[in-house]
């Protein structure tokens, strides 16, 4: 027999999560629960609100019809929304066993804010030193100078950076004047350091900083192809849409011979954790970028290892089903 419920939820953020310019005081979502006999599956749905083109109140209807739907014992496709077809087809991986348990909770450090804490910080890293530093949201010369002084002062330290296409290209070229060239090879990637992507190539030949695409996975016209410049692609599955689709556009990005990164959309620890379990699967050896659990006041279901934020339970949650 089958059962199916959804929940919305909604978690407290800290102060300083702001997201194309706006900021963000809760993240929202929902969460859906399909069990079938002694098996079970959880997914969550959360549209990122300023990267998804959908919102929470456009799916949550969607989501609700399809779980009704496959309750009665049809077998519904998965809704085009890329957040519903996410969650939904993680929960159905889980109660089928298609999404392995072993999890890759390695994450490089997420940076903004004061340097001088973030030198302390990346100093004490263990291991192999890599952080993810955000862009574009001062002066471009004071972003230059704080990645330089980083690369120089921590001889191991490997950043990936984003600037989430903050930048023209005299910007850009501003920012990368501050960067020494010897260090540039320590900068894995940058991430959209352009409005348009031929400014972003162009600055990419110029400098010989890699570039990554992120933001551009989502453009209508994006298709994965060879381009002098390019080392990687951000895969965020919450506005990719369903595991399949995450999983063909990692092949492709892998035929390509580019770095594919699974990357955080601030899901909950029970989104998090299923995108440890992803990066394990698909994209082993590379370092996921899901350090944002920080920014949360609590933790959902699920706990992210090491965490000591509190976890909530399903019984604080309120079923819509
Ligand atoms: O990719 C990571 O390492 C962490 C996630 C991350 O940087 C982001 C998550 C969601 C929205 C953005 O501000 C940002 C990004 O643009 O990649
Ligand atoms: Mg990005």
């Amino acid at each position: 027999m089958r059962q199916a419920q959804v929940y919305r939820w909604q978690i407290p953020l800290d102060a300083g999560v702001v997201l194309r310019e706006r900021r963000l005081k809760t993240r929202d979502g929902l969460l859906v629960h399909l069990t079938e006999g002694e098996r079970e599956g959880w997914g969550e749905i959360s549209p990122l609100p300023g990267f998804s083109l959908e919102t929470l109140d456009d799916v949550q209807p969607v989501v609700m019809a399809w779980a009704r739907s496959w309750r009665d014992g049809e077998q519904p496709p998965l809704p085009d929304e890329p957040s519903a077809a996410f969650g939904l087809s993680c929960a159905l991986a889980e109660l089928s066993d298609a999404l392995p348990q072993a999890a890759d909770y390695r994450a490089a450090m997420l940076c903004s804010g004061d340097p001088d804490e973030l030198f302390a910080a990346l100093a004490a890293l263990p291991g192999e030193k890599l952080a993810k530093v955000k862009v574009g949201l001062y002066e471009a010369v004071r972003d230059g100078m704080v990645v330089n002084l980083l690369l120089e002062s921590i001889p191991d330290l490997h950043l990936r950076l984003d600037a989430n296409r903050a930048w023209t290209p005299l910007k850009a070229q501003q920012f990368a004047r501050y960067v020494n060239p010897a260090y540039r090879p320590r900068i894995a990637f940058l991430e959209e350091p352009c409005k348009t992507r031929e400014d972003s190539l162009a600055f990419a030949r110029e400098t010989g900083i890699t570039l990554a695409w992120d933001e551009s996975l989502r453009d209508a016209d994006f298709c994965f192809e060879r381009q002098p410049g390019v080392g990687a692609v951000v895969i965020k599955p919450m506005l990719t849409g369903s595991l399949q689709k995450v999983q063909q556009q990692v092949a492709a990005a892998k035929a390509l011979g580019l770095t594919a990164v699974i990357s955080s959309s601030i899901e909950s620890s029970l989104g998090l954790t299923q995108l440890a379990r992803i990066a394990a699967w698909l994209t082993p050896g590379t370092v996921p970028g899901l350090d944002t659990l920080q920014l949360m006041q609590t933790q959902l279901l699920r706990r992210w290892p090491q965490s000591d934020l509190p976890c909530l339970q399903v019984d604080a949650l309120e079923p819509l089903l």
